[in-house]
């Protein structure tokens, strides 16, 4: 196999844009364009200030500044792209399927499914075709099976690289990941195809942390790797329940269990709940595929991860309205954050918006403040849910810019979202502010709950009696 030297990737959203940015960073002889079919989307990429690409990753904008014009390129253009690259990714959404069979749990395959009749209808020349969007097990079968009964006789190899970035530190994981998993074909060529990559990612990754497997083996560690991340979470959710029931404190049973080496640290803090586009995702798909080969109680055990999370969002709702004497009609409810986790503007399954949905159920008033997210996402996100007409959610959530505006005359304030600079507000003038009893529910264990409570604040920590 030929050295790279022109690469494409089909979908320029949260994966395709930062990992394509790392790759032309890091590969500067390597020209790279990354296609999408969404206009508004890649003139974003190429507004001329960085500070407006539209992914708000700490980082990312100096990363495309760097590479962006010289060897980066973001396109609409996918045919040429496609035409002209030696290596096409496909990082384009497999959400979970809201119709037909498989309805609410199986990946939706069809974006992918296009991606893969393109290439076969526009190329001519050999083709390394990598998946890069999270798939089920066995989907590079269906990819190869359209690609060669479909194109124009040209050589195809597939190869998975699931990507394992987390939003908010994606451009730290993708310049120092813990490993990179490449998955191919065990004949010849597709051991050369999986080279090919291996010696992209070790211009900067170390040798030994790029791991080499089949292509199943690597399609089915991505969602198996999201399963037990997901897994802590509710492990440790489950707990916090109990801990409010016994007087244990859920934080120092985390920090108790996680100094064992064998259990360690991280992912292991108690929450709101997990949000974001991949676990509940990837779990459902995993739980789908293992019910499809009759595996029934492999399919409930990682079903009961998403119940249990399912439960805790719900359960921090019904303790707001609980304790503000079983009615939250007409309160004015103030919301820190709305953003799935700090340091993203991305809001795909937050805990926030289904906790907001249940309040709004009970009536109540809704002030939103999130530090990076529009308002416009914040309507959609509700809407998305379809519990009620869109004039009601707007007329009964409305969204703040500034963090004591939004607070100001609240009953409560919940914190759905661990941002830093909520920390170093002045919780006195908060405080001052509100009205009385001035209730704080923390969801993310995120303040001072003892100074808190000195300023006069009754205060609800997750896994805290
Ligand atoms: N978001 C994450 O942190 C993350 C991390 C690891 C893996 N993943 C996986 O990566 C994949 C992509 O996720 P994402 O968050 O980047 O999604 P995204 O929705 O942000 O981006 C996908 C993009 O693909 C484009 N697209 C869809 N079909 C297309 C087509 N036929 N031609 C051109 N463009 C097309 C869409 O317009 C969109 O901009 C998913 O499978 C996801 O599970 C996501
Ligand atoms: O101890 C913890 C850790 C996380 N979370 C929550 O879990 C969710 C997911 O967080 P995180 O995993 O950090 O972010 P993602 O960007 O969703 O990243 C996950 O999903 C990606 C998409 O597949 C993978 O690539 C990453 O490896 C995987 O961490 C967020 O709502 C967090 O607040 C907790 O509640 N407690």
């Amino acid at each position: 196999m030929t050295k790279i030297t022109n690469i494409c990737c089909i979908g320029a959203g949260y994966v395709g844009g930062p990992t394509m940015s790392v790759i032309a960073q890091k590969c500067p002889d390597i020209k790279v364009t990354v296609v999408d079919l969404n206009e508004a989307r890649i003139a974003a990429w190429n507004d001329p200030d960085t500070a407006n690409i539209p992914i708000y990753e700490p980082g990312l904008d100096k990363v495309v500044a760097e590479a962006r014009g010289r060897n980066l390129f973001f396109s609409t253009d996918v045919d040429e792209a496609i035409d002209e690259a030696e290596m096409i990714f496909i990082s384009v959404n497999t959400p979970t399927k809201t119709y037909g069979s498989g309805k609410g749990m199986a990946a939706d395959l069809k974006y992918i499914e296009l991606c893969a009749r393109q290439i076969a209808r526009v190329a001519k020349t050999d083709k390394i075709v990598v998946e890069k969007s999270t798939l089920p097990v066995r989907t590079a079968e269906a990819v190869k099976n359209i690609l060669q009964n479909t194109g124009n006789n040209v050589n195809y190899q597939i190869l998975s690289n699931p990507e394992f970035l987390a939003e908010g530190t994606a451009v730290e994981d993708l310049h120092s990941p813990d490993r990179v998993l490449i998955g191919g074909d065990t004949t010849e060529e597709g051991q050369a195809a999986i080279q090919a990559l291996v010696d992209i990612y070790t211009r900067w990754v170390p040798r030994d942390r790029v791991l080499t497997t089949n292509l199943w083996s690597s399609e089915l560690s991505k969602l198996t790797a999201n399963a037990f991340l997901a897994q802590r979470v509710s492990s440790i959710n489950s707990l916090s329940e109990l801990c409010e029931h016994t007087g244990a404190d859920v934080s120092e049973v985390a920090r108790a269990i996680g100094t064992d080496s064998r259990i360690g640290p991280k992912f292991l803090k108690s929450s709101v709940g997990f949000g974001g586009s991949c676990f509940q995702k990837d779990i459902l798909n995993l739980v789908y595929i293992a019910r499809s080969y009759g595996l029934r109680e492999v399919a409930d055990y990682w079903e009961q991860v998403i119940i249990m999370n399912d439960h805790q969002k719900r359960r921090f709702a019904n303790k707001i309205v609980k304790t503000l004497y079983n009615t939250v009609s007409s309160k004015k409810i103030a919301f820190l954050g709305w953003a799935f986790k700090k340091d993203t503007n991305d809001t795909r399954e937050s805990a926030a918006i289904y906790v907001a949905d249940d309040l709004l159920n009970e009536q109540a008033g809704i002030a939103v403040y999130d530090p990076k997210v529009a308002e416009t996402k914040i309507y959609d996100d509700l809407d998305y849910l379809n519990t009620r007409p869109s004039d009601a959610n707007k007329q009964l959530l409305t969204v703040y810019t500034d963090p004591y505006e939004v607070c100001k005359d609240a009953h409560a304030i919940a914190i759905l979202t661990e941002w830093d600079e909520f920390k170093d507000y002045d919780w006195q003038r908060i405080y001052d502010n509100m009205k009385k009893p001035a209730f704080v529910f923390d969801g993310r264990s995120l303040l001072n709950v003892d100074k808190l409570k000195e300023i006069g604040f009754k205060v609800y920590t997750i896994g805290r009696e």
